[in-house]
């Protein structure tokens, strides 16, 4: 549904999209997850043909949004970060004027409008003036909005932002049941880890322009990893005076562990070692600490996930905003 190949724009100097390709299908949650100023509003105007393409092609439902910017509008629906409303309409007349905007015949605008704000739950709140929304009644607003041109596509630009951690969660659910049941494929923007991680098929971690990786989180963790993807610190306590046997030196207990198959790198720290590993291996090092004379006080296994993708590329940048 969404086919993007080394998609390119820069502003000046500034690459903020650099050589993007990308490739989403159908009734797939795809999050673009990546810190402020990555590039990800930048690529999701191109996919709307709302910005122009400086090299590269994109093509959304297997038009060129460049081309045919008109046809992809039809299929494609757009959450911005803030949805515009007419705040002295209701919630149902808003509604039913973007239907008619669509040349939706009236009868059926109003019965799938009903439907939608039902879908959405805002029933209650349809004769309301929009005005008097809430943030997250606005941005589930926004959604029964988009839905109510029935697209194949829906893009969505940070659309959690400002939402409490209930109306995330809603809006998150929402998102989900709309690409099990209508089979609607999903894009959507976040800087937000855990909201990505909850809903997202595939994640595509983008920093400056470039997309890093892409994939499931398991699938991410190894390709940012160089397949080193687990971690086991073990503590080891020297012998008492009166044990049997003498223990080896921590030189020879570090490349002992270093022959396990699968270490690829150890750091000991007085009795605190770290060891990486593309493979379990807390059985062998644990028998190996204890072989060679010392007692293991801890061992703990880690196997990296998305919060470490996170630390490791995107924490610092957004510490500094
Ligand atoms: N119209 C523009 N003119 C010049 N530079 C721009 C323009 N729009 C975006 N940029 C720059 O391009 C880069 C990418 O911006 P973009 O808005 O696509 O990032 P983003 O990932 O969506 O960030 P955010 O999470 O803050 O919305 C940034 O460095 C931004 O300053």
């Amino acid at each position: 549904m969404i086919a993007v190949k080394a998609l390119t724009k820069k502003y000046g100097d500034l690459t903020a999209v650099d050589g993007l390709t990308l490739s989403i299908g159908k009734g797939e949650i795809f999050g673009l997850l990546g810190p402020n100023g990555a590039g990800k509003s930048t690529t999701i105007l191109m996919l709307l043909g709302l910005t122009e393409i400086d090299s590269g092609s994109a093509k959304v439902c297997g038009i060129d949004p460049m081309r045919n910017p008109i046809e992809v509008k039809k299929r494609v629906g757009y959450l911005p970060e803030d949805v515009g409303f007419y705040n002295d309409l209701t919630g149902l007349q808003n509604l039913l004027f973007t239907a008619k905007l669509n040349n939706i015949p009236k009868d059926q605008a109003k019965q799938e409008a009903l439907r939608i704000l039902d879908e959405v739950g805002l029933l209650a709140e349809k004769d309301k003036m929009v005005g008097k929304y809430s943030k997250g009644m606005r941005q589930r607003l926004g959604l029964a909005d988009v839905l109510v041109k029935k697209p194949e596509v829906v893009i969505m630009d940070e659309p959690t932002q400002g939402l409490d951690p209930v109306g995330m969660k809603k809006f998150l659910q929402l998102i989900v049941r709309l690409s099990r049941t209508d089979g609607i494929t999903v894009l959507f923007s976040s800087h937000h880890l855990h909201q990505v991680q909850q809903v997202c098929d595939r994640v595509g971690i983008f920093v400056k322009g470039k997309l890093l990786a892409e994939g499931n989180i398991s699938s991410l963790a190894e390709q940012l990893f160089s397949k080193n993807t687990f971690t086991t610190e073990v503590g080891i306590v020297p012998p008492k005076k009166k044990r049997p046997q003498k223990p080896v030196s921590t030189a020879t207990l570090k490349l002992k562990m270093e022959e396990v198959l699968g270490v690829a790198r150890t750091v000991f720290k007085d009795c605190d070692i770290k060891v990486e590993s593309s493979r379990d291996v807390a059985p062998e090092l644990s028998s190996l600490v204890v072989n060679s004379g010392y007692g293991l006080s801890y061992l703990h296994k880690k196997k990296y996930g998305l919060d470490d993708i996170y630390d490791q590329y995107f924490q610092d940048e957004i510490n500094t905003k």
